[in-house]
């Protein structure tokens, strides 16, 4: 089965409602590739997300940028998965390095987001990454194993898992991995999920690269036989977003 290429847009804790009607215009006006080719999701923050998912076209879709581990309920300021679904938001996005760094999410709680959430109906696109340092002592391949076995040990269906690799050195530094080093955590990723899913899950989920992702580069990363679209920040609040969703056509042609 081929892997649809996805283009994630994280918006991350950025817009106001002006800025978020006219970031949808723009998108609501771009001539894409169809659905039939790329599966397009933007994640605003959480108090725009009926805003987004009223207003933008029926062919993108829409993601929240994080949800509660558990059952809602005395939680001081978190979003339960049961209060996304109650929305009709189809898509989180967990564990974002952001998350995992700032506000110390492990790799057993992200875990525990990712099996809560699916079990809530949602689809997952679960972030995974090294920092700098990790990369330069040489444990990336080891970094990024860890974070997807806290997952991989709970979760067994993982048709509705997007896996996301963001370095955490590319993530809005303007330095992109090459794609030469995306492909190599790509086929690493892949090859884990085959050692430790199955060959099922290794060869129909989708590996996407996030950090730094802009116009001028996504046709050479899209280009690598196991990035399999993206999750961009910065650029997806601009026009050139739409070059990247395009950006899918290279698989087409491959
Ligand atoms: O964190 C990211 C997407 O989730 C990437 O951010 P930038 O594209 O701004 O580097």
């Amino acid at each position: 089965m081929a892997r649809k290429f996805f283009v994630g847009g994280n918006w991350k804790c950025n817009g106001t409602t002006e800025e978020v009607k006219k970031i949808v215009s723009t998108l609501n006006e771009a001539q894409v590739p169809s659905q039939d080719v790329v599966e397009v999701v933007v994640s605003p923050p959480f108090v725009f997300l009926p805003l987004v998912k009223s207003l933008l076209r029926h062919d993108f879709h829409v993601a929240a940028q994080n949800c509660w581990v558990k059952k809602g309920g005395a939680y001081t300021g978190e979003v339960s998965a049961e209060m996304l679904v109650n929305l009709g938001i189809p898509w989180v996005i967990l564990g974002h390095s952001e998350r995992r760094l700032i506000l110390n999410e492990s790799n057993e709680f992200v875990g525990d987001k990712v099996a809560y959430a699916l079990e809530k109906g949602l689809k997952v696109i679960a972030c995974v990454g090294e920092t700098l340092e990790q990369r330069e002592s040489g444990s990336t391949v080891d970094v990024v194993a860890a974070q997807t076995k806290a997952i991989a040990e709970r979760v067994s269906n993982w048709a509705h898992v997007v896996l996301a690799y963001e370095p955490v050195w590319a993530i809005g530094t303007g330095k992109v991995a090459s794609p030469a080093q995306a492909q190599e955590v790509h086929f690493e990723l892949r090859k884990w999920l085959h050692a430790n899913t199955s060959p099922e899950v290794a060869a129909t989920t989708r590996i996407i690269y996030g950090g730094s992702v802009n116009g001028a580069n996504c046709k050479e990363l899209a280009s690598q036989p196991d990035v399999d679209g993206f999750l961009v920040g910065g650029a997806s609040l601009k026009l050139e977003f739409i070059d990247i969703i395009k950006s899918a056509e290279i698989k087409k042609s491959a």
